[in-house]
């Protein structure tokens, strides 16, 4: 007291602490253990959970590559239905839809182009040569035909077709002697060194509706007299008018 400081000791005796310890020890316990309990399931959901979501994860990418597959098989399908496999080059079904494409076209022209005594490659050389000048025959009709907006297509075995929107009689057959030239420029030979030629027939639609059947065999009838007339010659069907097209 006065300038003597006062100081304040607590001491608390040892029975008064053990009234201050938990009553019921048992509840710690239990609280603790479910405390830990709740902890561990936290824990156990969020690792499941995270599992899913890495399963999911992978699930997605793997449906993902699966649908990029199938949408390019899928492509390669509808392109296999209209090209020739071979050559590339649009098939007989891809020329008869661009035929009915072009039905109201007028003139509307088409060429018919078979390759000359082809059996002898094949059998003088071989088939695979033989599929090896066809390819290259293709190339080059495509090369001639595609820059006048025709369409040029392997109708089958040695035989090219091709169609010709807006072209009339003076210009398909100007065409099919720039083709007929152009194929025996290609210098295939045969085994005796003479050059692979190509027969071609021409026939215009002047007029009148379309008839592919008329159509077809008109051109087919020219190339049969280009053939019979000696082969590696154009020879052109008189124009179809709306008279001789029904
Ligand atoms: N290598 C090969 N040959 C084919 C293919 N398609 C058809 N050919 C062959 O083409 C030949 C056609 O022969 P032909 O119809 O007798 O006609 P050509 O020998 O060309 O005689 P002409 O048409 O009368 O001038 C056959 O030998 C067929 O096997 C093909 O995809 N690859």
């Amino acid at each position: 007291m006065g300038d003597v400081p006062l100081g304040l000791v607590v001491q608390p005796t040892h029975s008064r602490l053990l009234q201050h310890l938990p009553r019921h020890p048992i509840v710690s316990l239990v609280t603790g253990l479910t405390l830990a309990y709740l902890l561990y399931l936290v824990l156990h959901g969020y690792t499941r959970l995270a599992h899913q979501h890495r399963r999911v994860h992978a699930t997605n990418t793997e449906l993902r590559r699966e649908i990029r597959t199938r949408s390019q098989l899928q492509e390669e399908v509808e392109w296999l239905a209209r090209h020739d496999e071979l050559t590339q080059l649009p098939n007989r079904r891809l020329f008869m839809e661009t035929l009915e494409a072009n039905a109201t076209q007028r003139p509307l022209s088409v060429l018919i182009c078979d390759v000359d005594h082809f059996k002898r490659v094949n059998d003088h050389q071989g088939h695979l040569i033989g599929d090896r000048y066809l390819d290259q025959l293709g190339r080059t009709g495509r090369r001639i035909i595609e820059p006048h907006d025709g369409l040029f297509a392997r109708y089958g075995g040695e035989e090219f077709v091709a169609c010709l929107p807006q072209a009339d009689a003076e210009q398909a057959r100007e065409i099919a002697e720039t083709l007929r030239q152009g194929l025996q420029d290609a210098e295939l030979r045969h085994h005796d060194g003479r050059i692979l030629t190509a027969s071609i027939g021409v026939v215009t639609l002047v007029d009148g509706p379309l008839d592919v059947a008329v159509l077809m065999q008109a051109a087919d009838d020219a190339l049969y007299r280009a053939k019979a007339e000696g082969r590696n010659r154009v020879r052109a069907a008189p124009p179809l008018t709306a008279m001789e097209n029904v």
